[in-house]
């Protein structure tokens, strides 16, 4: 369990440049066991919470606690200790380029004291359980961006911690790479219990990964739940946002080069309509239809499925001028259905 109570960290001021306020009053928790994404945009706070985390940096107010222990009031060896029990992975991998992958790897065992006969053999399984037995005497260079992350991985968990901090761990890597490092995560979650904290900036790795979500902005917690919950009724702006870069409700642009501000004669008035939970974006059509007694257009579609809502969003077309228009935002509208007008076409 991590918990953070109360938590503020002001970066001081310093020569010409002005104080930080980069957290304030944080205070949620993050269950033993669990996988949580934070996101944020860039200079929201998640780097200076993950310093929290492991005791980098130590709060200007409030208290972090790690598995029982309160690490922002550890120092010195107390600390050092502490640490072994946080592994971290990181956007750039952070390998030591004069040594081999194995060696990498053996890296925190030798300063934590291990023989040498101890780290051969936890090297070897650590190897193993990455997927990259065969690579173990192979330098940095000499691998992909996958495989060295997978080394990553095995370092940050040669000291058997029971915490992992993945910084935008999967940040440089392509689309395929960042799904097969995601799956090593979520088995390494349930094989080892290994509680996983997952920082991004990309909803997507959220959506394929945690089970819970903390939402950053401005260096305050704005939201925070299940993962399917926040996806199906995101409330904050900023989640909102993130959401849409997932789920891309934008008119495609063969459409939005089309789309007249006034109403054209004899054309369609363009509808974005938002499906979010159990029902169907068919459902929607189908219904909308039979209230407005004539077929209504499917222009564009994105849905997908998570956690078992339905989420997306459909453009719709509406023929029979300005009335119709009006019907069938009132007909949405008073079913709840989040619905925009995007203009008009021909
Ligand atoms: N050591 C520091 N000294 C002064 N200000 C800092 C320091 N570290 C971070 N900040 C400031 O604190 C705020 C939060 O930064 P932080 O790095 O935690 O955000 P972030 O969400 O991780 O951003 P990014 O995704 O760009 O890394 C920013 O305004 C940043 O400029």
């Amino acid at each position: 369990m991590i918990r953070f109570e109360a938590v503020s960290k002001v970066y001081p001021a310093y020569r010409d440049k002005p104080s930080v306020h980069a957290l304030q009053a944080i205070d949620f928790a993050i269950p033993r066991g669990s996988i949580t994404g934070v996101i944020g945009r860039s200079g929201a706070g998640k780097s200076s919470l993950v310093r929290l985390i492991n005791g980098l940096e130590k709060p200007s107010s409030g208290r972090v606690v790690v598995d029982d222990s309160e690490i922002s009031a550890l120092a010195g060896r107390e600390l050092r200790l502490a640490q072994r029990s946080i592994g971290m992975i990181f956007q750039h991998f952070n390998l030591l380029s004069s040594r081999t992958a194995a060696d990498n790897i053996a890296l925190p065992l030798e300063i934590a004291g291990w023989s040498r006969a101890d780290i051969a053999v936890r090297v070897a399984e650590l190897l193993e359980l990455v997927g990259i037995a065969d690579k173990y005497d192979r330098y940095p260079s000499e691998l992909s961006g996958g495989q060295k992350q997978r080394i990553g991985i095995a370092r940050a968990l040669a000291t058997r911690p029971n915490v992992l901090l993945s910084d935008e761990a999967t940040s440089a890597l392509d689309p395929q790479t960042t799904r097969a490092i995601l799956d090593l995560l979520a088995n390494i979650n349930r094989e080892l219990g290994v509680t996983i904290v997952l920082i991004t900036h990309e909803m997507s790795v959220v959506r394929q990964l945690a089970k819970e979500v903390a939402v950053i902005d401005g260096g305050q917690v704005v939201e925070r739940g299940h993962v399917a919950e926040i996806f199906t009724h995101p409330r904050h702006p900023v989640t909102q946002a993130f959401l849409s870069e997932v789920i891309g409700d934008s008119a495609p642009v063969s459409l939005a080069s089309r789309l007249s501000p006034q109403p054209v004669a004899g054309g369609q008035a363009v509808l974005r309509v938002q499906v979010r939970g159990t029902e169907a974006g068919d459902t929607v059509v189908a219904r909308l239809s039979r209230e407005l007694s004539h077929d209504v257009a499917l222009l564009s579609a994105r849905i997908d499925e998570i956690g078992g809502q339905h989420m997306g969003s459909l453009i719709l077309g509406i023929p029979g001028g300005e009335a119709a228009a009006r019907q069938a935002l009132a007909y949405l509208s008073r079913h709840d259905i989040l619905v925009e007008r995007l203009g008009y076409v021909a």
